[in-house]
């Protein structure tokens, strides 16, 4: 089965979600024309890391994005992986990923695991607590956030669960993008799946940031990238190659996970 995906590599504008939906509506109106099943947003679209002024700007338990995703997705019959937003919850600020059908259901939600210091995310969001497995178009699928990629057994829970596809969604600046291209092409290639990167485009008062979304197939090849500007980075998936790969090389088979359990255990009792 093949799937058409589009990332929607945005120049996110700081701080002001009314005119980043504009831009969103805008572009998601011009990318259906090529009737793509599932378009992917990047992280923190609506605010960008203007973390300071999230009392003012992030959304009260998502409502709004939800909303707005959600009729964007049933008017354009589109499955959308909508990057992650700023949303107030009752225990502070997370950085959630919502996915909604082509009937404009929210089907998942993940909220970002790692925060990361560097952007001084530690200081201003809450960490998630749940996994970011759901199902799209008949596919089991995980969505993990931007420095969540660091952490290959993060990845790995959810692919052992029976995930085909991992969506990242990202604001991964410009200085690091050759970590950004080796640990989506190694996360593909030991979990035996494909990697669908949105990252964004321009910068912020902070950073510069990389843009070259991607996508990398479970061989490890990337199929598509974009480069640094605003873009929508189109490509077609083929579940078929998961089940191949998996099937020459069956590392889920051969994983010896009691050992591992065990290792960690032994390391712990001596630490
Ligand atoms: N938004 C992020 O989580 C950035 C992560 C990053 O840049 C990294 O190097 O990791």
């Amino acid at each position: 089965m093949t799937i058409k995906i589009a990332c929607l590599q945005l120049d996110i504008a700081f701080g002001n979600p009314n005119e980043n939906e504009r831009r969103v509506e805008r572009e998601i109106e011009k990318i259906s024309k090529n009737h793509p099943d599932i378009i992917v947003l990047p992280e923190l679209w609506t605010t960008g890391y203007d973390l300071t002024r999230l009392d003012e700007i992030a959304d009260e338990g998502g409502m709004r994005t939800k909303a707005f995703i959600q009729k964007l997705a049933k008017s354009h019959h589109v499955n959308i992986v909508a990057g992650s937003i700023a949303r107030k919850t009752d225990r502070g600020v997370t950085n959630t990923m919502y996915i909604a059908d082509r009937n404009g259901i929210i089907v998942g939600e993940y909220s970002k695991l790692h925060l990361f210091q560097l952007m001084d995310e530690h200081l201003y969001l809450q960490p998630g607590e749940e996994m970011g497995l759901f199902t799209l178009e008949n596919t089991q699928c995980a969505g993990v956030i931007c420095y969540d990629i660091r952490f290959p057994e993060w990845i790995r829970v959810h692919m052992v669960q029976g995930a085909e596809v991992l969506f990242v969604v990202a604001e991964w600046p410009l200085p690091r993008l050759s970590h950004w291209r080796t640990l989506l092409a190694a996360r593909a290639i030991e979990n035996q799946c494909y990697v669908i990167a949105c990252n964004r485009a321009g910068s912020d008062p902070n950073n510069v940031f990389a843009g070259h979304s991607l996508v990398v197939d479970p061989w490890g090849e990337i199929i598509a990238e974009a480069n640094e500007e605003p873009c929508t980075l189109m490509a077609q998936i083929d579940l078929q190659k998961v089940r191949e790969v998996r099937k020459q090389i069956p590392i889920f088979a051969d994983r010896r996970a009691n050992d591992y359990i065990a290792a960690e255990k032994n390391f712990l009792k001596k630490s």
